[in-house]
């Protein structure tokens, strides 16, 4: 225990569900190490809440989720906020640090479908939801014959559309349907090979001012070192190739035994064009890792490719 221990915490939290389920998940880690503090919740509407009508890539990304919740940080409100860290901007900056990062949950990406066990098992022509580039690139690889269409909302929103009919199957993280009791619904969970993870998925991370070192010394005991290599991997591909949800862009590493391995991948969107890079070495280097997995991605061309995605050619 740090030689001192808070008196009040407040913890700022999006409303949504998923958040709200993570937003106590860390409430009650802490209150267990710190069981004289009151440990309280401060819930937000973000803009990227309101907006539902139109993908995220064209909104504006992650920033939307966060920044309502930076400026509770800022005015005192609250004293840290939790997100998953898959929405965390890679280029988050003063005042603002991720203080830590909690163990991570299963980072795989799931296929939910009422009448079909997988994705081998979908007929040629049908229809699966996914709103992330990222997800979308991958099954139009590797699954031509399918429709990818845009899901939107948060997870109760897009599994009320599978099941009234608008899709055959959606791809969501398991972690979010593992929080909100709905594991059940996954119906197979698919592998780093057919849909890499985005970076920091299934981690929560907590931010706080900086300048709260004391905070920082509290919070410590949640964190997961492996997780946080991961992590630190992980976003390194992202910011060296300028992620956002805007990108068809995917880092997923693990840690066995102090070793770290690191894939990569940018694709188009259509599916036409897909580059991979992986790295392995010592955690301790997880930073240097991620950039070399970055770098092997850059040198097979991720740049240009990006490049024509934010200024695409006028097609004939
Ligand atoms: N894109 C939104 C989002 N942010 C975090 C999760 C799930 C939990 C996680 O990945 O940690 C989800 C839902 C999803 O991608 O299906």
């Amino acid at each position: 225990m740090p030689a001192s221990s808070p008196a009040k915490l407040v913890i700022a939290t999006r409303a949504s569900r998923l958040a709200l389920w993570q937003a106590e998940h860390v409430r009650a880690r802490l209150q267990a190490l710190y069981p004289l503090c009151r440990v309280e919740l401060l819930e937000l509407t973000t803009r990227g809440d309101q907006i539902l009508d139109r993908t995220l890539s064209k909104v504006g990304g992650k920033g939307l989720f966060v920044k309502e919740l930076e400026t509770a940080l800022l005015d005192g409100r609250a004293d840290l906020a939790v997100h998953s860290l898959k929405d965390v901007p890679v280029d988050l900056h003063e005042p603002f640090e991720l203080s830590v990062i909690l163990e991570r949950d299963d980072p795989r990406d799931a296929f939910v479908s009422g009448r079909h066990a997988g994705l081998d098992e979908l007929p040629a022509g049908a229809v699966v939801g996914t709103s992330s580039l990222r997800r979308e690139a991958q099954l139009r690889l590797g699954y031509p014959q399918l429709q990818v269409r845009p899901l939107r909302g948060n997870l109760d929103t897009r599994l009320a559309k599978l099941d009234r009919g608008d899709y055959d199957a959606i791809i969501l993280a398991a972690a979010g349907l593992k929080r909100l009791g709905l594991e059940a619904r996954i119906r197979a969970r698919l592998a780093p090979e057919q849909s890499l993870p985005a970076a920091g998925q299934g981690a929560l991370g907590i931010e706080t001012l900086a300048a709260r070192t004391e905070l920082r010394a509290w919070l410590a005991p949640l964190a997961c070192a492996d997780t946080t290599a991961c992590a630190l991997a992980e976003r390194a591909v992202s910011r060296m190739l300028g992620g956002s949800c805007q990108v068809p862009l995917a880092a997923y590493a693990r840690v066995d035994d102090g070793q770290m391995y690191v894939r990569a991948l940018v694709a188009h969107p259509d599916g036409s064009n897909l580059i991979r890079a992986e790295a392995r070495g010592p955690a301790a280097s997880a930073e240097q890792l991620g950039e070399a997995a970055a770098r092997g991605l850059l040198d097979k061309g991720a740049a240009e490719l990006l490049a024509a995605l934010q200024d695409p050619a006028p097609s004939a």
